[in-house]
């Protein structure tokens, strides 16, 4: 992927609203990134914001989270913002675990609740 800081983004369906509503915010700030998307949330933030700067992958049932996670193991996503939904069982659990775990083992800033998130861009001087 071409230079510059890069931003990955996901959301859960019963989180899209709010991830929308996060990118409207943070609009400015986020102009300055080059985000990576799992394909259903990356769709609502281009719809959202249409300026910014977002390469949507597959989506994440079908191995959007598991190129995520690729790219924060090849040193391309530098953070990683994800609105999880903690009330509705996933056929992609397993791949939703990888990605936080490699978020970890790599120790990449990860904000998975909107409070974190907003703090989290604040600390990035983004
Ligand atoms: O399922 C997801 C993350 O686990 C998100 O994928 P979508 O953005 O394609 O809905």
């Amino acid at each position: 992927m071409a230079g510059g800081k890069c931003l990955a983004l996901i959301a859960h369906d019963q989180k899209k609203d709010d991830m929308a509503e996060f990118a409207r915010r943070h609009k400015e700030a986020l102009k300055n990134w080059r985000i990576v998307a799992t394909g259903t949330t990356g769709g609502r933030v281009l719809e959202a914001v249409p300026e910014l700067d977002v390469i949507r992958l597959k989506s994440g049932p079908l191995g959007g989270d598991q190129q995520i996670g690729a790219l924060i193991a090849t040193g391309e996503a530098d953070a990683l913002i994800f609105f999880v939904d903690p009330l509705t069982p996933m056929p992609h659990d397993v791949d939703v675990k990888a990605l936080m775990r490699l978020a970890i083992v790599y120790d990449i800033p990860m904000a998975l609740n909107e409070a974190t998130a907003d703090r989290l861009i604040a600390d990035l001087h983004l």
